[in-house]
């Protein structure tokens, strides 16, 4: 049991700005950080992600896999939306780990400087979907690989499930983020999902966020779906 303070992010998955904005406004009291990515990064713009991210903390999750020189680049062409965190995958290996870091510390203010994360293996896997990709001995091993590599190349934290948490803790202590989507509060549904927890699970495993987007987005009344989750971590 730890007594570290887990913060609830909010992925706010969905085309439309309009209903992207609502959701925002309903999980305000109850999420200090708003996801946005890919499905609405594409369909809406950058322009409304801006708009969307304005007064708020934005984690901007792309999920950058290119080579270097091109995610370097990338990362370099988000200083406008000011995000609080970025991703990319770290399996994208080592010099492409360390180009988005170089850029990012470049292209930002140190005050400003988003935190980047680095996406392990994603939470949609098990150790037989992973094994598909030819990577046999199973998700955790492979995240603590991909974490080292992470971390030794500049990233400040990491994307993994909440399964990996006391591993890494142990291997890497306290300092960098864990960040942890494929987050289920009790009896929801695991949809697409496969390396699951509880948000209290989550917290108590070491979590620094937790993501969380259809059981919140998905419920009758997101804020209190959203207040229900807030009241797991503190509890
Ligand atoms: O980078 C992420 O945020 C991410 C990594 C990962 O391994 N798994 C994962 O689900 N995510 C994101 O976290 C969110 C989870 O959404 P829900 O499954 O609806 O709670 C989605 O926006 C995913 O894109």
């Amino acid at each position: 049991m730890t007594d570290r303070q887990t913060g609830l992010i909010v992925a706010l998955d969905t085309r439309d700005p309009t209903q992207a904005e609502r959701w925002a406004q309903a999980v305000t009291p109850h999420a200090s950080v708003i996801k946005l990515g890919l499905e609405f990064a594409y369909a809406a713009g950058f322009d409304a992600v801006a708009r969307l991210a304005a007064g708020r903390a934005l984690f901007l999750d792309l999920k950058l896999h290119d080579i270097p020189n091109t995610v370097g680049a990338a990362v370099g062409s988000l200083t406008s939306l000011k995000p609080a965190m970025l991703t990319i995958h770290a399996s994208g290996g080592s010099a492409m780990v360390a180009a988005a870091s170089a850029a990012r510390n470049d292209a930002f203010d140190t005050a400003t400087r988003p935190l980047l994360l680095a996406v392990t293996v994603l939470t949609s896997l098990d150790d037989a979907a992973l094994a598909e990709t030819g990577v046999a001995g199973g998700a955790r091993a492979q995240v603590l690989r991909l974490a080292e590599l992470a971390l030794r190349n500049g990233a400040d934290g990491l994307v993994c499930s909440a399964h990996e948490l006391e591993a890494l803790r142990r291997e890497f202590g306290e300092s960098p983020v864990l960040v942890t989507p494929g987050i289920r509060p009790a009896g929801a549904a695991a949809g697409d999902q496969k390396r699951v927890m509880t948000p209290g699970e989550a917290r108590r495993a070491g979590a620094d966020w937790i993501v969380v987007g259809r059981p919140i987005t998905g419920a009758d009344d997101p804020a209190a779906a959203a207040a229900a989750i807030a009241a797991e971590l503190t509890s």
